[in-house]
């Protein structure tokens, strides 16, 4: 992994909008239609700010979460909804939104056909992804259900995750998908989640999942 080091969250937002914004046009340049693989969460709100109004050819892009929470999109806890307030707004209120969520009391009755929308359109061309100070990446947890289905080689598209103390279930992209991405980001902010970044490098990825991404990838970090 490389890390992109800037001197505060504003420089960040922009300097990785830019950044992100440069890979959508050169993937553009290529490809009918790509495929933009955003993270939710607290982090990634400003990024988003900075990047949907920025002039590119959004409704050739299709935008996908890393991984959702169960909850219905009105929710506050649900990732589309920060998507749609965040990105999918501006200029960019032209791309097509794949969800991850469907009504379902559980994600299981709905995988099947989740993963019928998203088959078509792999593999991701630009990958943004976030971090938690557990290491845990897009839904990808230490000590969740399913997290050795969604590190394995073969794993499926989308796994449903649950781990104790997360107040819902979760659906993820595997590991095997998120490494599919032509180019692939992570944003962090803060010491701690920089500290647990460098030292996940050296762990094996059940216990600190966000090791099973970090190859060719590229880390932004602000204080
Ligand atoms: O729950 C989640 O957490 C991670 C990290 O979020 P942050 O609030 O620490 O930025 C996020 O990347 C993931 O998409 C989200 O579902």
């Amino acid at each position: 992994m490389n890390i992109i080091d800037y001197p505060d969250a504003e420089m960040l937002a922009i300097g990785l909008a830019d950044e992100l914004a440069s890979a959508l046009r050169t993937a553009l340049a290529n490809e009918e239609r790509v495929l933009f693989v955003v993270p939710g969460g607290t982090t990634p709100g400003p990024i988003f700010d900075a990047l949907c109004e920025t002039s590119l050819d959004w409704d050739r892009v299709d935008v996908l979460l890393s991984d959702e929470r169960w909850r219905p999109e009105v929710h506050v806890r649900s990732n589309t909804r920060l998507i749609r307030e965040r990105l999918l707004t501006g200029r960019a209120a032209a791309a097509r939104y794949l969800p991850l969520y469907a009504k379902a009391a559980e994600p299981e009755e709905v995988l099947a056909e989740l993963e019928a929308n998203i088959s078509p359109v792999l593999p991701i061309d630009v990958c943004l992804l976030g971090m938690g100070e557990d290491m845990h990446t897009a839904s990808l947890f230490p000590g969740a259900d399913n997290l050795e289905d969604a590190l394995a080689r073969r794993a499926p598209i989308l796994v449903p995750m649950r781990v104790d103390g997360a107040e819902e279930p979760r659906v993820t992209l595997s590991a095997r998908v998120l490494n599919g991405a032509v180019a692939k980001h992570l944003v962090i902010t803060g010491d701690k989640k920089r500290r647990a970044v460098e030292r996940a490098q050296h762990m094996r990825a059940v216990e600190a999942p966000v090791a099973a991404v970090l190859d060719d990838m590229t880390v932004h970090w602000a204080p």
